[in-house]
């Protein structure tokens, strides 16, 4: 018997972690329907060709939530395999400089503290991050 394998597509997102003065973090909720539907994530989306991560992220969180941040430091990169497809993330702290927050591409979005954020469910590659914004 012969097996096909179709190889995964792998797609490379830059996340933002951001963070207001008051400490709080930005997540917001996937769409109902779709990839990791319902889930809660940190915003961000697709590195586009020849897109720094950074150039990304900032784009990013301007389409999806129409605010402005500055991108820091790079917490960490990590790849992750679900079912069907292989994510690579590069997530930067960012810090929230101005404009209201908007939910244009998701259904809602919330300033949590770190302490809240165990309430909201995260795709399973969230956990590492979790961990390490705990961690600092
Ligand atoms: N933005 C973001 N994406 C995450 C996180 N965790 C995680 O596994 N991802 C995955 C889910 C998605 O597959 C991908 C983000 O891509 P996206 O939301 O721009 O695009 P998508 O794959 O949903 O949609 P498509 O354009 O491929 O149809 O990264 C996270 O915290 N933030
Ligand atoms: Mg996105």
């Amino acid at each position: 018997m012969t097996e096909t394998t179709k190889p995964l597509s792998h797609k490379k997102i830059g996340v933002a972690v951001i963070y207001n003065d008051a400490g709080l973090i930005l997540i917001d909720r996937r769409p109902d329907k779709g990839l990791l539907g319902g889930l809660w994530e940190f915003p961000g989306g697709k590195i586009e060709p020849g897109e720094t991560v950074e150039e990304c992220i900032k784009r990013e969180i301007k389409e999806e939530i129409d605010i402005e941040i500055e991108v820091g430091e790079n917490l960490i990169n990590l790849d992750h395999t679900y079912s069907d497809f292989k994510v690579t993330l590069y997530v930067h702290i960012c810090r929230y400089l101005r404009g209201e927050p908007k939910p244009i591409e998701c259904q809602e979005i919330r300033w949590v503290s770190l302490e809240e954020i165990e309430q909201f469910t995260f795709p399973e590659a969230n956990t590492k991050i979790i961990e390490m914004l705990k961690s600092r």
